[in-house]
């Protein structure tokens, strides 16, 4: 995507400030490795990758923010990427929130990303952008399920579920970062929910209950999230099969 069409200015909120709990114990999950690479370097470079994005804001662990920055430092970068750091809040909302009060007022167009799905391809990021820039609101990459769904009545652990409904799969997707939005919906929304108090556990499910439309386009196998120990096997596996591929 060329950087001509300015006015519109685009930034990357990188919300990195989790624990990883579900991945086991260690250091926070945005600084775990994938061959050698902390997983936030490259989310950092995978946003960096779209020539539409001038300015990513890296949200950190509360603890973590001096590190980050040195990570940053450290990491080579697109000289046309700005990057700043700020530290987290106690969920992804409450990180994301602080990660959009840190954005430069020529900002109009924000993603948000997790530092969790560190192999988005740069063509996933540019779809998300262009239909932002052709006039969506907020705009999700998303695929289709690959399992049957259940909706079920929650039993204390252990204890066998009801089963509630099977929503048709064909009208559910999965859905994934990053999301990209006009700023000033999905600063509305923030603060919104900051007043209603019901939270979200994606933005766009904020800016839903605004009223405000949202659309989704085609998301990507490799946006997945690296949430459970298996999804660093595979992580690694794509990077080694990009670096045979293409030397990257
Ligand atoms: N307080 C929080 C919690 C999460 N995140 C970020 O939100 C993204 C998606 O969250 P998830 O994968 O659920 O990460 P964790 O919360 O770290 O995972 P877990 O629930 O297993 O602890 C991650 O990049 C994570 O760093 C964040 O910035 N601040
Ligand atoms: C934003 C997200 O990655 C979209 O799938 C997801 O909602 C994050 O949820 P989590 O509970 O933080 O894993």
């Amino acid at each position: 995507m060329s950087d001509e069409s300015r006015p519109y200015r685009t930034a990357a909120v990188i919300p990195a400030a989790g624990r990883g709990v579900r991945l086991g114990p260690g250091v926070p999950k945005a600084l775990r490795t994938l061959n050698g690479t902390p997983m936030l370097i490259h989310a950092v470079r995978a946003m960096a990758a779209s020539r539409a994005v001038s300015l990513v804001v890296v949200v950190a662990p509360p603890d973590g923010a001096f590190e980050v920055k040195n990570l940053l430092d450290e990491h080579a970068l697109p000289e046309r990427t700005d990057y700043l750091v700020v530290a987290g809040g106690d969920t992804r909302q409450e990180s994301v929130r602080l990660g959009l009060d840190a954005l430069a007022d020529n900002i109009n167009v924000v993603l948000v990303h997790d530092a969790a799905r560190p192999l988005v391809p740069v063509d996933t990021v540019d779809a998300v952008i262009e239909a932002v820039r052709n006039g969506a609101p907020a705009v999700v990459p998303a695929l289709p399920l690959a399992d049957t769904v259940k909706e079920v009545e929650p039993q204390a652990k252990g204890e066998a579920e009801p089963v509630v409904a099977t929503p048709e799969r064909a009208r559910l997707r999965s859905v994934q970062t990053p999301q990209g939005f006009d700023r000033d919906t999905l600063v509305r929304a923030h603060e919104t929910v900051a007043v209603n108090g019901e939270g979200a556990t994606d933005c766009a499910g904020l800016v839903e209950r605004l009223g405000a439309p949202v659309v989704v386009v085609p998301g990507h196998e490799e946006a997945f999230k690296v949430t459970r120990p298996l999804d660093l096997v595979l992580a690694e596996a794509v990077l080694a099969r990009r670096r045979a591929n293409d030397g990257f």
